[in-house]
């Protein structure tokens, strides 16, 4: 479970969350909120990329503040942009990366690669340089660079919105198929309609918070 306690977050002087509570403890939440709202600054606190200015946030009871590392072997990130997220020239070499930090065994290393190059369709990208890669090959590789560390929570921050339609479904249909915890920052409404609970933010402070069917259309009220 993933729960945050009265937290408020500023950049420098600037306030952009607002004494947030929430104990996020279902297997697929969405994010939504306009422009600025907040969401990425809360999609961040989740894994301790950020700390929160006041108040706590913990992962089955880990603190981000005080377990910052254990928090982020535990809670896997996705970044918008996938070339944030690429590290190394080829994409057999970027997957292996996070499991060499880990310390694993090499056959270990090697089995979990070949699995994950099979099961997000990138075998035969096995040896390709990652930057020569489409958009939507690149969100899949830093998906799977993720998921190959078999976190027990994935944090996404607007994963669909790079792609074309074909690469948006793959990634809607890998997102659905996670055994894992997901939280979703997102602008794609398609793609949360089956999720457990959405929360909507509005200027650093949840203003909805419920069932795809109840938060959705009060997101959508506000924004019009
Ligand atoms: N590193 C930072 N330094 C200073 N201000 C920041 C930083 N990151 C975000 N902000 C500001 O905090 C506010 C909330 O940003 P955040 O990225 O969390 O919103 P968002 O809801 O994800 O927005 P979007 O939908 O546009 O991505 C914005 O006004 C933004 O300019």
């Amino acid at each position: 479970m993933i729960e945050l306690r009265s937290v408020t977050h500023a950049y420098g002087d600037r306030p952009v969350l607002h004494d947030l509570s929430l104990r996020l403890e279902e297997r697929r939440i969405a994010i939504l909120g306009g422009n600025g709202s907040g969401k990425s600054t809360l999609a961040r606190l989740l894994n301790g990329l950020i700390v929160p200015t006041a108040g706590s946030v913990s992962v089955d009871g880990l603190d981000t503040r005080r377990d910052g590392r254990a928090v982020r072997q535990r809670v896997g990130f996705v970044f918008q942009n996938p070339d944030t997220q690429i590290v190394y020239p080829t994409v057999e070499e970027d997957l292996a990366f996070g499991l060499k930090a880990r310390r694993l065994p090499r056959d270990e290393i090697a089995r979990r690669v070949a699995a994950a190059l099979e099961r997000y369709g990138l075998a035969r990208y096995r040896h390709q340089p990652a930057h020569q890669m489409s958009g939507g090959e690149k969100q899949l590789l830093a998906i799977a660079g993720v998921l190959v560390l078999e976190p027990s929570h994935v944090v996404f921050d607007e994963p669909t919105t790079l792609l074309d339609l074909r690469n948006r479904r793959k990634v809607i249909q890998l997102v659905r198929d996670l055994p894992q915890r997901v939280v979703v920052v997102t602008h794609d409404l398609d793609m949360i309609m089956d999720f457990d609970r959405v929360v909507v933010l509005e200027g650093g402070r949840v203003v909805a918070d419920g069932p795809p069917a109840e938060a959705v259309p009060a997101y959508v009220e506000r924004l019009g």
